[in-house]
């Protein structure tokens, strides 16, 4: 790594860049680096007591309580009041496309017919600080209207005229990550402040002059606190690049269980600018699992078994929409984790089956949008929310009937481990965290989407089932480390393949045969991966 220091008298003096990248020097010019090193001095203290919070909170689970609705804001739960009037741009959000932020994926992604594509750092990026300043690039080429790509093969993708493009917006990482690569007074930066800072820095006024922004959806937010701390944020991005207070929307991802019990509390934190909340199914189950983590009654079956169709998966996603609803915000539905099958043409139908049908469920229940991972999906999704949705959204569906308890939330379903699960979780695990440690943070595995998010919910049952003592699969074989050692052992052979990642397979056995193995459950897997990186 080399190390830039800048340290003229010109007020941004302690920031530190190590790596380098192509381009890097035309987006952390001396003004970008002042902007971020002033958003790290004024917010930094603000957000380890945020995650110092965290760890409290989960000490008290740990000890056996469960969450629970909050008694300090009764009232602001019973009282009526809206979030902030929708911009134009973000009132028919029918289809969203997500991916990483390659300039390929980004072209794509813009011309794909979707209405919204969310251009990812968090669940979709492996951050390595080539994939991150490249990204920043692809982006404000995006915004500019000159991003342009050249595939190996020699493919040419450009741009579609803008009022054809998907409206872009943009996740930052989440809270507890640091960008390692972005120093200031000794001190990594928060990754999130670095994502939506920098670009906010280079993009926020051309948004704004179209009306288009910036958009933000915020991830894994835990607390009401949190996007409180995300609306100071925004509003001192706001302040310094002079825009109009509340010119920054943001979107957040309801993908924690602690979040799920303050909807309301998170809506009224960002009430000026908040547009919507989204289902985040996958993060979501991965928090379950997390937060119930010593809690040997709130064993999760499977991961195939934990569909949106189980009681508590459907009670939050109902909540959520009653929720945005009494709000006048957007409740969007989230992923289906199935894409297409180019190899089989029945298989590829029974895929495209399930992911209509997940669609269905999420327009039938009151959603206003939902989520695709694959360009091909989007017509499938389309045909789904325009026969049932003829509006932009459906906010006039203010779900009365649905009454939701704690209990509603925190029962677990009903189901069993099979050897195949057991199993799919390691190759799983092993196979994405390979391919995060080479800079591919979103693979497709047995024609799965896989992200941070999915692989979560593989590594921590691991953890979980093999930590909570006299478990046994469906066939009567007990869930124990022969079991483990045994599916582990299977993989080392994948390194001679071409599978995304191939390279690290070996350094993946390892790391997660020492994340399983620990007494403590790491609160995320990228945490120990990120000390790898670069
Ligand atoms: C839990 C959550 O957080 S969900 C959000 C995070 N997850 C995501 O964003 C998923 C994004 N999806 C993807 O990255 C990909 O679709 C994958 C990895 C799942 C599958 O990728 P591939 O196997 O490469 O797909 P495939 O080969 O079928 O791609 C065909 C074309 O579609 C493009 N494409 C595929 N997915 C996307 C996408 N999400 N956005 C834009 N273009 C895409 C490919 O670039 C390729 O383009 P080309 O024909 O110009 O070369
Ligand atoms: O970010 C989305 C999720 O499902 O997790
Ligand atoms: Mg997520």
């Amino acid at each position: 790594m080399s190390a830039v220091l800048m340290e003229s008298g010109d007020g941004i003096r302690g920031i530190e860049v190590l790596g380098t990248a192509d381009g890097q020097a035309g987006l952390l010019t001396p003004a970008a680096l002042a902007f971020l090193a002033g958003l790290h001095r004024r917010f930094e203290s603000a957000r380890q007591r945020r995650l110092q919070t965290r760890r409290s909170r989960q000490a008290d689970f740990d000890a056996g309580a469960l969450p629970e609705f909050r008694a300090d804001t009764v009232h602001l739960r019973a009282a009526d009041w809206r979030v902030a009037p929708l911009p134009a741009a973000l009132q028919d959000r029918r289809v969203e496309i997500t991916g990483p932020v390659d300039p390929k994926t980004v072209i794509n992604a813009l011309n794909s017919g979707a209405k919204v594509y969310m251009a990812d750092f968090e669940d979709a990026t492996s951050p390595t600080w080539g994939n991150l300043v490249q990204g920043q690039q692809a982006l404000r080429g995006a915004v500019a209207g000159t991003l342009e790509f050249t595939a190996a093969n020699g493919k040419h993708y450009a741009l579609k005229p803008f009022a054809q493009q998907a409206v872009l917006m943009v996740r930052p990482r989440g809270w507890h990550l640091d960008e390692k690569h972005v120093q200031v007074d000794g001190e990594p930066m928060a990754a999130g402040l670095f994502d939506a800072g920098l670009f906010a820095f280079h993009n926020a006024r051309a948004l704004a002059a179209k009306d288009r922004g910036p958009f933000f959806y915020l991830p894994k937010l835990e607390s009401m606190e949190e996007a409180q701390l995300w609306n100071d944020v925004l509003a001192q991005v706001e302040h310094e690049l002079d825009l109009p207070r509340g010119q920054i929307r943001v979107t957040v991802l309801i993908e924690t269980l602690p979040a799920a019990f303050e909807m309301d509390e998170i809506l009224y934190a960002l009430r000026e600018r908040i547009v919507g909340l989204n289902c985040g199914r996958w993060d979501y189950v991965f928090s379950y699992v997390k937060t119930f983590r010593r809690h040997r009654d709130k064993v999760l079956p499977e991961r195939a078994q934990v569909t949106m169709a189980q009681p508590f998966l459907r009670a939050y996603s109902e909540m959520l929409i009653q929720t945005c609803h009494r709000r006048g915000a957007h409740a969007m539905g989230g992923m289906a984790a199935q894409i297409p099958i180019s190899t089989d043409a029945d298989a590829n139908a029974a895929a495209l089956a399930k992911v209509r049908a997940d669609k269905l469920r999420e327009v039938t229940a009151g959603h206003d949008g939902t989520w695709v991972a694959h360009p091909a999906l989007i017509p499938l999704a389309q045909a789904v929310f325009d026969e049932r949705m003829p509006g932009a959204h459906q906010k006039h569906l203010t779900r009365e009937d649905v009454l939701v308890t704690r209990d509603d939330l925190v029962t677990p379903p009903l189901g069993s481990i099979s050897r195949a699960g057991f199993e799919s979780n390691v190759e799983v695990c092993v196979r994405y965290l390979a391919a995060w440690l080479d800079g591919n943070g979103c693979v497709p595995i047995h024609w799965l989407m896989e992200d941070a998010a999915t692989a979560e919910i593989a590594r921590v049952q691991l953890w979980q089932w093999l930590h909570a003592g006299d478990l046994h699969l469906d066939d009567g074989t007990p869930v124990d480390e022969t079991l483990f050692e045994r599916a582990l052992m299977t993989l080392p052979s994948l390194a001679a393949t071409d599978i995304p990642g191939a390279s690290r397979i070996n350094e993946a056995i390892g790391l997660l045969d020492r994340l399983t193995h620990g007494d403590e459950l790491e609160d995320f897997l990228t945490l120990p991966a990120y000390r790898r990186l670069d």
